[in-house]
Parts: C-alpha cells; sequence; structure tokens
C-alpha cells in the first residue's frame, strides 16, 4: 500500500475555480489543506470530507506567518501549492490606483512570493517530486486597458513561475495555467457574455474542468517546469 500523498495546499479554495480543484482532488482521496477568507457556507462540507481549511486574509499583515505555523500543526510535508487565490478588480472600481497596485501585487505575487519561500522545505520533504502551480491569466502577454495593476501583478506571478522553477529544481516544478475565460461571475450581463464569448475563437465559456484538466496534466509530469499551460479558447488568434 503506497502511502497516502502529502496534502495539496489550494488558497482560495472555497469558491469558484478553487472549491472545484479542492472537490475534485477530495473525490481523488487526496488531502487537501485549502484557505479562505470568506466563511462560505461550502467550508463545513468540505471540512466533513476532510479537507483542513485555514481561514487566511492575505490582506492582514500576520496572515502569511499564522498560515506556515497552521499548516505545520497539519503536516510536515506538501505534495503541491496551487496559488489560486485572486481579486479581479479594476481601476475603474478604484480611484486610488496607489492601493488598487499595492492590493494587486499583494494577492497575485507578494503572497505566492512569501508562501513559495515559507513552505518549500514541506515540499522539499514530500516522498516525490512536488509542485508549485501558479494560476496567472491570459493578460500576461497581452496586458488589459481595463485592469492594468491586475495584468502587471499576473505578470510578475508569470516570472515568479520562471525564477522558482530554477532555484527549486529538481525537487520542486513550478508551473503556471494561464486561462482566459473560464466562468463568468453571477453579476455578469448578457452584454458583457456576448461581447466575452466574442473574444476566443471557440467562443464558449468552458467551466472549472479546463483548469482542473491543466493542473492534473501538470502533477502528471515528472519533467515540465517553468512553462505555462494557455488555456484561453484561441484568444491570440482573433
Ligand atoms: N474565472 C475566470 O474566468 C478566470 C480566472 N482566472 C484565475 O483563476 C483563478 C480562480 O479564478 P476564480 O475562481 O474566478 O477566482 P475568484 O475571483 O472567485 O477568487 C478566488 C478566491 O480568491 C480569494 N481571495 C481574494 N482576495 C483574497 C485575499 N486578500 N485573501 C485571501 N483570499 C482572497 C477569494 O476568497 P473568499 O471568497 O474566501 O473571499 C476567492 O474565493 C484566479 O487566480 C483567477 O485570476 C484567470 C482567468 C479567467
Ligand atoms: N480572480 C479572478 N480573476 C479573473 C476573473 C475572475 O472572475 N476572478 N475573471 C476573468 C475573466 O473571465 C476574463 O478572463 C475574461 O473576461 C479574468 N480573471
Amino acid at each position: 500500500m503506497s502511502p497516502a500523498a502529502a496534502p495539496i495546499l489550494i488558497t482560495g479554495g472555497a469558491q469558484r475555480i478553487g472549491l472545484a480543484l479542492v472537490k475534485h482532488f477530495l473525490a481523488k482521496q487526496q488531502a487537501v489543506i485549502l484557505t479562505y477568507r470568506t466563511k462560505h457556507q461550502v467550508i463545513d462540507e468540505l471540512a466533513s470530507l476532510g479537507a483542513i481549511c485555514i481561514k487566511a486574509d492575505f490582506d492582514e499583515p500576520e496572515a502569511i506567518t499564522q498560515l506556515n505555523n497552521q499548516i505545520r500543526a497539519h503536516t510536515d510535508a506538501l505534495s503541491a501549492i496551487i496559488h489560486n487565490a485572486s481579486s479581479w478588480d479594476c481601476e475603474a472600481n478604484n480611484p486610488d490606483f496607489s492601493a488598487l497596485f499595492d492590493n494587486m501585487m499583494r494577492i497575485h505575487a507578494k503572497v505566492p512570493y512569501l508562501i513559495n519561500h515559507a513552505l518549500s522545505d514541506l515540499l522539499t520533504a514530500n516522498n516525490n517530486v512536488s509542485d508549485v502551480i501558479h494560476i496567472t491569466d491570459y493578460v500576461v502577454e497581452k496586458g488589459s486597458p481595463k485592469h492594468i495593476a491586475y495584468a502587471a501583478s499576473k505578470a510578475a506571478l508569470d516570472n515568479l513561475t520562471r525564477s522558482f522553477a530554477a532555484k527549486f529544481a529538481p525537487n520542486i516544478k513550478v508551473n503556471s495555467v494561464a486561462p482566459s475565460l473560464i466562468i463568468f461571475n453571477q453579476d455578469d450581463s448578457d452584454e458583457y457574455k456576448a461581447k466575452t464569448l466574442k473574444k476566443s475563437i471557440m467562443g464558449i465559456e468552458p467551466g472549472s474542468k479546463e483548469v482542473i484538466n491543466s493542473v492534473d496534466m501538470i502533477l502528471s509530469s515528472n519533467y515540465m517546469t517553468g512553462r505555462t499551460v494557455q488555456i484561453d479558447g484561441g484568444r491570440h488568434l482573433r
């Protein structure tokens, strides 16, 4: 009987894509540690399924230190870290561009940077090659005039992928998944949805399974590192 794999840490695991990833791994009997900021109703269900649910608001100064300590109370190894937590904020909603830029850089670049450093020994303690996966965005390659700070922060995360891949090899692989539209938000208008669907040449809202498939492919590789899986429906061909 092979020993149970060490837990996978997923940040922002209580809704949408993060939640789909958590449920996917739990269904495969894979141990999961997830962070959440808001106490979504689903948290109790995930805990009953065996997930370790840790409250972490990464806007708080001590969040990383507290997360580090809480994770070490539960495990002495990790098989993967998936940096999923994110805030899709924009200049139109934030007249304070300085605060917006700081917030975007913190959640999308500083938090993954600090977590990777803080927990790398737990990844190395894993019995097999471990993984860090950064969930970036198609806009890393194109920019975004309506989400300027967001796109720049995801580009920083994209660059961290290559730096950490070089630093952590060969015990830890580090890769990005760069989606464009995966799932709409509840308050998205029909007009926005129609306009967004036209941006790719596949023209669909693919759903979280696209990200799950890409993550599973990365985790199944013993060789791929410092690279990006782009799941964008052919947006670059428009
Ligand atoms: N949805 C899509 O179509 C696309 C998504 N992506 C990327 O995929 C990933 C998942 O997307 P999606 O599911 O839509 O993400 P969401 O916008 O639903 O956010 C994911 C989670 O991030 C958490 N979060 C945000 N800010 C903080 C913070 N300061 N501290 C702690 N947690 C925080 C939220 O926690 P809580 O809810 O607990 O407050 C939320 O559950 C993201 O990285 C996103 O940028 C990229 C392109 C397209
Ligand atoms: N944290 C989030 N990031 C992004 C989201 C989201 O809902 N939350 N959504 C998008 C869009 O789907 C975009 O890819 C297409 O308009 C981008 N990032």
